[in-house]
């Protein structure tokens, strides 16, 4: 594989530093990650937390304002009720009844206007300056409501637009009796819905969030910031009136406003003593674009580390990508340099020529076999082997034929049948030699015998020798010695062997001779 495909794609991941390293980064990313999404979401629940309890504690108070509100409002319909004869108001002095209607009136600013009918629904008195003559009201919701109705509590209507000022208001009455308990009036108090309007226009709340007033039967009084049209509409299919009211008289929750099904947080409360509901409700929406715009400082800073930690990462992997590409180099480098020294080693250690072992190869091998044969007192035989008549061989065909003569004398020898152990070397020029470790003198004289035959027998043409043959032949004079003193022994084996094919030339050469003297 080249460098260039090795460091391509993922390959620094297969690294074992880049994998460590990549796996810190993502982990220390996804840690970041954690922790930052932990810590919005827990900002954003506590908004939500802060928001419920600011709703319920708005609804409780607003439930007690509105409370005390009413209270007032009765109290002051209560002192009229003992202003009233025991027959009914047609026994009052209308006149004096009307000043005392003026009066009451005029320390409550809540109030739109006080008033006191018979049992027909005829204005008897009211805290207008002039009342007007021939009124009746006997077609009202709250008149038919205690004309119907016995007991004497208070009573709180819809809302209605006054009849004397056109001013939208909320009815609070209560009936009239005589001694027997039988009907003969009804004294009303409207209050006034600009009341509740201007009130609860002092509270800061956003364009989303609303503020109702409601009856218990889910009628709407009147409800912030919404128009005055959805005065008197009902809401009990709300969420407030068929689930959270029924579980409990106050507490809060989530839900779709039935208004304009706009998501809000709600608080909300129900009067202990009147039938009314007031909840406070804030727009979700506007609170999560709060809380965004709040936590945008958190946001902005989380996104820097995150940035920060990825350009880390970066860097980092490619610092490793190029330790790694140093370290593919510099092992490459090594390699290529192990298989140079090997070559150069196999070069040093071999003849060019014949591929087979050099004069170095061969000088090492016998000293280190004679060193062996000293310690063992096994003997070593060794072989000197020289072409007869080559210089005519080279003469008759040159320089080159003379060469590759020489390869093919080489190829034969490497062909014989010898022992791992032996080693067949180019001594110099057409002398080849075999060293024999462990070899006794009649198998050295052996193997000696099947080289001349071997070479002879591959009939390689030689037509200027002086034997009678015609082909290329060889000398071989072998020499045996026992291991002893291996400096001695190596200088001592090769004059042994060159005797003997001293001997294998004067004979007449194409032979081998053994040199038995050792
Ligand atoms: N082509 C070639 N010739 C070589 C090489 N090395 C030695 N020679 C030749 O081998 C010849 C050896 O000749 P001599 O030593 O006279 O011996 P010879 O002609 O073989 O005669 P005898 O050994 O007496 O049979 C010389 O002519 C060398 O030049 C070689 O590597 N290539």
């Amino acid at each position: 594989m080249k460098l260039s495909e090795k460091l391509s794609g993922t390959f620094v991941l297969h690294s074992s530093l880049g994998r460590t390293m990549a796996i810190f980064m993502l982990l220390l990313l996804t840690a970041v990650l954690v922790v930052s999404a932990w810590t919005l979401d827990r900002s954003w629940s506590r908004k939500l937390q802060d928001a419920e309890s600011s709703a319920v504690n708005l609804s409780v108070s607003q439930a007690r304002q509105a409370e005390d509100t009413f209270l007032q409002t009765e109290i002051t319909l209560r002192a009229i009720q003992r202003e009233i004869p025991d027959g009914g108001p047609a026994y009052a002095n209308k006149a004096a009844l009307s000043r005392v209607l003026t009066e009451m009136k005029s320390g409550l600013p809540q109030l739109n206007g006080l008033f006191v009918y018979d049992t027909q629904g005829n204005w008897v008195a009211t805290s207008s300056a002039h009342t007007p003559a021939g009124m009746n009201n006997a077609d009202r919701e709250y008149f038919i409501y205690h004309r119907a109705n016995r007991h004497g509590g208070s009573h709180i209507g819809h809302v209605i637009r006054s009849r004397l000022t056109g001013e939208l208001v909320i009815p609070v009455s209560i009936r009239l009796n005589d001694a027997g308990g039988g009907f003969v009036g009804v004294v009303l108090a409207t209050v006034r819905i600009d009341s509740f309007r201007r009130f609860y226009s002092y509270f800061e709340m956003g364009d989303g969030d609303m503020l109702a007033l409601m009856l218990d039967d889910g009628t709407a009084l009147y409800v912030r910031p919404f128009a005055d049209s959805f005065i008197n509409r009902s809401l009990s299919s709300s969420s407030l009136f068929t689930t959270q009211l029924v579980r409990a008289e106050r507490g809060k929750g989530t839900w779709k406003s039935a208004l304009d099904n706009k998501v809000r947080i709600f608080g909300y409360a129900r009067s202990g003593q009147y039938p009314l509901i007031v909840a406070a409700g804030f727009d979700k929406s506007a609170l999560w674009s709060q809380w965004l715009h709040d936590s945008m400082p958190d946001l902005v800073l989380n996104g820097t580390l995150l940035l920060i930690i990825i350009l880390i990462g970066t860097v980092v992997l490619r610092q490793v990508r190029t330790n790694v590409e140093n370290q593919l180099e510099l092992t490459m480098l090594r390699d290529e340099l192990t298989t140079i020294n090997q070559s150069l080693q196999a070069l040093a250690l071999l003849d060019g020529l014949t591929g087979l072992a050099n004069r170095r190869q061969f000088d090492l091998f016998l000293t280190q076999s004679l060193k062996r044969a000293a310690i063992s007192g096994r003997p070593v035989g060794l072989i000197m082997m020289d072409i007869d008549f080559f210089k005519r061989y080279n003469d008759t065909y040159g320089h080159v034929a003379g060469d590759n003569c020489l390869r093919r004398v080489g190829d034969e020898l490497k062909n014989m049948p010898l022992r791992q152990t032996d080693l067949i070397a180019r001594y110099g020029g057409e002398e080849f030699a075999i060293v024999l470790p462990d070899t006794t003198i009649a198998a050295a004289l052996r193997i000696a015998q099947i080289a001349v035959e071997t070479v002879r027998e591959a009939a390689i043409p030689h037509e200027s020798t002086a034997l009678p043959a015609g082909v290329v032949t060889l000398s071989a004079g072998c020499f045996v010695v026992a291991g002893s003193d291996a400096e001695q022994d190596a200088q001592h084996i090769k004059e042994g062997a060159d005797h003997a094919l001293y001997q294998a030339k004067h004979n007449g050469r194409n032979q081998a001779v053994i040199n038995e003297a050792g």
